[in-house]
């Protein structure tokens, strides 16, 4: 069986200069390899309680929704700005020029709920950095681990996550 890393490709320059991009197009696109991945979370999670799986736009959607599925847990969605119809948390964080903002429904996640958050990549941390805060802020709810399927780890970006339990399926 091959690794896990050989269906992720290396994209260079993408999308601008210096960026490796790390493309996932050929993990989802192998049923093999997609069910897998699957497999591993639902092995960790099946049996912890989560009510509920948060994905971070647009990749980390493919992968809450099916680790919710495979675990019996809801799936809520965390979206950029203007995508979601009902009211909204939001929480803007800086990039490396200018700034972003990221949005919850706010009867997403009730009190007590315990949560899981997926996204697919863990880079400098900014991102789930601003979608831990949404959370925290504005939900009474437990969170149980920070999980990704690679983390790009000499951009340190765990040490952002707000002493979370992190969990990645594969590392670079
Ligand atoms: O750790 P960071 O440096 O914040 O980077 C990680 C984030 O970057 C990518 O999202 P992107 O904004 O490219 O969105 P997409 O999933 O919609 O392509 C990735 O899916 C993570 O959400
Ligand atoms: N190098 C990278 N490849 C894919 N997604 C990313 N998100 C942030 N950095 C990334």
């Amino acid at each position: 069986m091959k690794e896990i890393k050989e269906y992720i490709r290396d994209i260079p320059d993408f999308p601008k200069e210096g960026i490796v991009f790390k493309d996932i197009s050929p993990l989802l696109n192998h049923s093999d390899t997609f069910n897998r991945v699957i497999e591993m979370w639902k092995e960790r999670y099946a049996n912890h309680g989560i009510d509920t799986v948060v994905g971070v736009e647009a990749r980390g959607f493919v992968f809450a929704a099916a680790v919710a599925y495979a675990i019996g847990a809801g799936c809520v969605m965390i979206r950029k700005p203007r995508e979601l119809p009902y009211k909204t948390f939001s929480k803007t964080y800086d990039l490396e020029y200018g700034t972003d903002t990221l949005e919850v429904h706010q009867d997403a996640i009730d009190p007590g709920n315990k949560v899981l958050v997926i996204d697919d990549v863990l880079a400098t941390g900014g991102t789930m950095e601003a979608v831990l805060e949404l959370l925290m802020d504005n939900f009474k709810c437990e969170l149980v681990e920070v999980t990704f399927l690679m983390e790009l780890s000499f951009l340190g970006g765990r040490d952002k996550m707000k002493n979370l339990p992190v969990y990645s399926l594969v590392s670079y």
